[in-house]
């Protein structure tokens, strides 16, 4: 266990309407609102927590989803740590447009290898009756579209909404411990003669 804190940015993105402001406002302040007007721009809450042995302090921005509000939402995507891609299962247009907002996300987060980036798929509103994407389909996107974990939520009754925001903080940490391992490995050792390192990243 490392006793260094950290402060994590994770984002928030989605159709407007599919849930991010409720899933945040679920997570941080355990309410939920049924009639939660769009977003504007930009809004962020941090919450503290542990996961496996690790203390961080999350760092949650929720985005304005509608198209209008694009010029004001992107230029916050900078030195996000995590991506949740976000739609509502009963909105067949919000899974359509999954792959919009990963391109967008890469593209103004200026993501260096986007192979490797910790995105997190969130199938929000699964307390509604009717759905019009199934589990198996939004499964299936995420292996294609880079072996995402997927999770299916509620805001509504705060089914697996902590879950989703560890998850992020799993992927992070797990991206993170990677990194340290590779520069282990790359550690010169100087009383020793011959080369050191290992070729991980
Ligand atoms: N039934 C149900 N309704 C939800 C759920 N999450 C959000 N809603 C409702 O869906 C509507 C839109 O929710 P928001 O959280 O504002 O959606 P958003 O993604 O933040 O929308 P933008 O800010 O426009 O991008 C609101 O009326 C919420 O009450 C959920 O899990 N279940
Ligand atoms: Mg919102």
């Amino acid at each position: 266990m490392s006793g260094k804190s950290l402060l994590l940015k994770v984002i928030l993105l989605g159709d407007g309407g599919v849930g991010k402001s409720s899933l945040m406002n679920r997570y941080v302040t355990n309410k939920f609102d049924s009639q939660a007007f769009h977003t504007i721009g930009v809004e962020f809450l941090n919450r503290d927590l542990e996961v496996d042995g690790r203390f961080v302090t999350l760092q949650i921005w929720d985005t304005a989803g509608q198209e209008r509000f694009k010029s004001l939402r992107t230029p916050f995507y900078r030195g996000a740590d995590c991506c949740l891609l976000t739609f509502s299962v009963d909105d067949r247009q919000s899974f359509e447009n999954l792959s919009n907002w990963q391109k967008e996300f890469i593209h103004y987060a200026d993501v260096k290898d986007p192979e490797h980036f910790p995105f997190v798929v969130l199938g929000n509103k699964i307390d509604k009756l009717e759905r019009q994407v199934s589990t198996e389909e939004a499964r299936a996107w995420c292996i294609e579209n880079g072996n995402y974990p997927y999770l299916e939520t509620s805001a509504k009754d705060d089914t697996n909404v902590t879950v989703a925001f560890e998850e992020a903080v799993r992927q992070v940490l797990a991206v993170e411990e990677q990194l340290e391992h590779c520069m282990l490995g790359h550690t010169i050792d100087l009383n020793s003669s011959s080369k050191s390192g290992s070729a991980c990243c």
